[in-house]
C-alpha cells in the first residue's frame, strides 16, 4: 500500500474528511460520492413513503401501521393473548380500532368494534350492508356449503325458516332433553365417577369435547359415535371433524393467498383438512341414504333427531329437501352446536373452581331442588324439565361466565358499500368488520368498575328473578335477524351438563395449572384443563 493510501486510511480512522486528504484519489472520492448520494436518495425516498403511508393509513384508532407489515408486527407480538390485546386498544381508543394485516397483500384492513350502537347498526338496523361475503364463504365453502352458516339473502331466510321452528321448547323438552340425560347416565357421569375414585387426573376439556359431540351428532344425525367412552377411544368421525374444524378455522388467521396455495398442493393444514372432510361427508352421505331408505319402508318415522324430521318435510309442491340441503343443514348444525356448548361449559366449571362461595351457591340451589323431589326420585343423578327451570342461580353463574369468556369471542362480516358506523369510523366497501362480544363483556361504562370479576349477583333483578339484559350489551349470542337461535338449548344443555357434575362432585384444577386460551374462533384452552373429581358426602 502506497504512502498516500496510508496516510489517507489513518485520516480516515482518524474521523478526517478524506476527500480533502486525498485529493489524488479521485477514483475513491467518486465511488464515495456516488455511493453516499444514493444511500442520501434511497433514506429520502424511504422517508417520503413512510411520511405518505402514514399520512394516507394514519390510524388514529388504533396502533402504529408499519409500512409493508401493517399491524402484523403487533399481531404476532399479542397473538398469544389476541382476544385482550384487542380488549385493551379497543377500550383505550374509545371502543373502535382499525387493524391492517398484509397490507400490500390484499384487503385484510379490518375494522374492529365493541361499541354497542355500532353492533347494533352491523347486526341490526343496517344489516343488509353487512353481510358473510364471499370472502367469508371462500374459507367455509367446502365444510359447511350452503347451510345457513354461510349463506345471505333469500337462501337463508328459507334456511332460517326452516329450521328455527326445530328449536322450540317442546322439542327440548320431548326429544333433547332424554337424549342428554341418557348420555349424562350412561356416558359422562360413569367416566367422571371412575376418575373420582381412581383419583387420576383428568382433561375436563376432552371429556366434554367427546360428550358435546356424542350429544349433538345424535340430535342432529340420530347417531351414537360412542366417542365418549372408557379409555377415550380414537373414533374416525370424531377426530375427523376435529380435524375438519381446527384447520378449517386456521385458513381464517392465515393470509388467502398461502392457504390457497397451500390448499392447491394438498400440503400442511390443508391436506389434512381434505383428507378429514372426506371422512365426514362420507360418514353424513351414508347416514342420510340409510335413513332414507328406512323412512321409505316406513321404518323410524318416530325418531327425534334433527336429520329425520327435516327429510320427512316436504314444500307446497310435496318435494322434500335433497341430499345436498340434509349434507349442508347437518353440518351446520353439528358446528353450530357442539364446541359452542362444550366450551361454554368448559369454562363455566373453571371459573367454579376457582370461585368456592359460587361453587357453594350453586351446590345449595340443586339440594333445594333435589329435597322437593318425590322420595323415589331423590338419587337421580340428573334433572327434569321444571327443576333445570328452577336453577336461577347457576343460569345467572352461566351468564356470568358467557359474559366473560363467550364462546365464540369475536364474530365478523363485510361491507357491501361504503358505510360510516355510528361513532363515526368509516367502513369502505367489501372491507370486513369485526366486532367482539369478548370485549363487550369487559367494558366498565357496560358492566361496572368490578367488570372483570365473576360475579353472578350481577344478573339478579332484586326481585329473585334474572334481569333481562339486551344482546347489545350481553352479545355472546349475538343479536338481530342472525341471532343464535339454538340459545335455549345451549342452556339446556349446559344447565344439565353442570348441574349433574356439581351436585354430586367437586371439580378442582390440577395444582400449577394455567388455564389458556388458544388462537382459535371458538375460545378453546390452549392445553385443556386438567381436573380432579371429588364425590360430594351425600
Ligand atoms: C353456548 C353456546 C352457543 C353460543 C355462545 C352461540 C353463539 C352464536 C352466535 C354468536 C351466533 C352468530 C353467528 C354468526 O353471526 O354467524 C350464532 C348463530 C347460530 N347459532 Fe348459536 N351459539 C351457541 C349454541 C348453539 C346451539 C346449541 C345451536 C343449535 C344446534 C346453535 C345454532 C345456531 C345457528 C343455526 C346460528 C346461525 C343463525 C343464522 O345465521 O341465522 N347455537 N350462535
Amino acid at each position: 500500500m502506497s504512502a498516500e493510501a496510508m496516510s489517507c486510511l489513518t485520516s480516515i480512522s482518524n474521523g478526517t474528511r478524506f476527500a480533502n486528504v486525498c485529493p489524488e484519489d479521485v477514483s475513491f472520492g467518486r465511488d464515495w460520492r456516488s455511493s453516499g448520494s444514493t444511500s442520501l436518495g434511497l433514506l429520502l425516498v424511504v422517508t417520503v413513503y413512510i411520511v405518505f403511508h402514514q399520512y394516507k393509513f394514519r390510524n388514529p384508532k388504533g396502533p402504529w401501521v408499519w409500512p409493508i407489515l401493517g399491524n402484523m408486527p403487533d399481531f404476532i407480538q399479542n397473538v398469544h393473548r389476541l382476544y385482550d390485546w384487542m380488549a385493551e386498544m379497543q377500550l383505550e381508543h374509545g371502543g373502535t380500532v382499525d387493524l391492517t394485516f398484509f397490507f400490500p397483500f390484499g384487503d385484510l384492513q379490518k375494522v374492529n368494534t365493541a361499541r354497542p350502537e355500532n353492533v347494533e347498526y352491523i347486526t341490526q338496523t343496517h344489516h343488509e350492508n353487512f353481510i358473510k361475503s364471499d370472502q367469508n364463504m371462500d374459507l367455509f365453502r367446502e365444510l359447511l356449503g350452503h347451510g345457513i352458516f354461510n349463506t345471505n339473502g333469500e337462501r337463508w331466510r328459507i334456511q332460517r325458516k326452516i329450521i328455527a321452528p326445530m328449536f322450540t321448547m317442546v322439542v327440548l323438552r320431548e326429544s333433547t332433553l332424554p337424549l342428554l340425560r341418557s348420555g349424562l347416565e350412561t356416558k359422562l357421569l360413569p367416566i367422571v365417577k371412575e376418575g373420582a375414585e381412581t383419583g387420576m387426573v383428568m382433561d375436563l376439556q376432552q371429556i366434554l369435547f367427546r360428550f358435546g359431540f356424542d350429544s349433538v351428532c345424535g340430535t342432529v344425525l340420530g347417531l351414537d359415535p360412542k366417542s365418549l367412552a372408557k379409555g377415550f377411544p380414537s373414533v374416525p368421525f370424531a377426530e375427523a371433524w376435529d380435524t375438519v374444524t381446527s384447520t378449517n378455522q386456521e385458513r381464517c388467521f392465515t393470509p388467502k393467498f398461502i392457504w390457497q396455495i397451500k390448499r392447491a398442493l394438498q400440503v400442511g393444514s390443508e391436506g389434512r383438512f381434505l383428507k378429514a372432510l372426506k371422512v365426514v361427508d362420507e360418514t353424513i352421505t351414508k347416514t342420510i341414504k340409510a335413513r332414507r331408505a328406512q323412512l321409505e319402508q316406513g321404518i323410524g318415522l318416530e325418531r327425534l333427531d334433527l336429520l329425520t324430521k327435516f327429510m320427512k318435510l316436504s314444500d307446497e309442491e310435496g318435494k322434500s329437501p335433497d341430499d345436498q340441503f340434509l349434507r349442508d343443514t347437518t353440518t351446520n348444525m353439528l358446528l353450530a352446536g357442539r364446541d359452542t356448548v362444550s366450551m361454554q361449559v368448559n369454562w363455566f366449571l373453571w371459573l367454579v373452581t376457582q370461585h368456592p362461595e359460587v361453587e357453594a351457591n350453586i351446590v345449595k340451589e340443586l339440594n333445594e331442588i333435589k329435597l322437593q323431589r318425590s322420595p323415589e326420585r331423590q338419587q337421580d343423578a340428573t334433572f327434569s324439565f321444571v327443576e333445570l327451570g328452577k336453577m336461577t342461580y347457576l343460569h345467572a353463574a352461566l351468564n356470568e361466565a358467557a359474559r366473560l369468556y363467550p364462546s365464540l369471542p369475536w364474530d365478523f362480516r363485510f361491507a357491501v358499500e361504503d358505510d360510516v358506523l355510528p361513532d363515526g369510523v368509516k367502513v369502505k366497501k367489501d372491507q370486513g368488520v369485526i366486532w367482539s362480544m369478548y370485549t363487550m363483556g369487559r367494558m366498565p361504562e357496560l358492566w361496572g368498575d368490578d367488570c372483570l370479576e365473576f360475579k353472578p349477583e350481577r344478573w339478579f333483578d332484586g326481585h329473585g328473578g334474572l334481569k333481562t339484559v339486551s344482546p347489545l350489551k350481553f352479545s355472546a349470542f349475538s343479536s338481530g335477524p342472525r341471532n343464535c337461535f339454538g340459545k335455549d338449548l345451549a342452556y339446556l344443555f349446559m344447565k344439565s351438563v353442570s348441574a349433574a357434575l356439581l351436585s354430586q362432585y367437586s371439580i378442582q384444577l390440577a395444582p400449577g395449572h394455567k388455564v389458556q386460551y388458544a388462537l382459535s374462533i371458538i375460545l378453546l384452552m390452549e392445553k385443556g384443563l386438567p381436573v380432579t373429581f371429588h364425590a360430594r358426602l351425600k
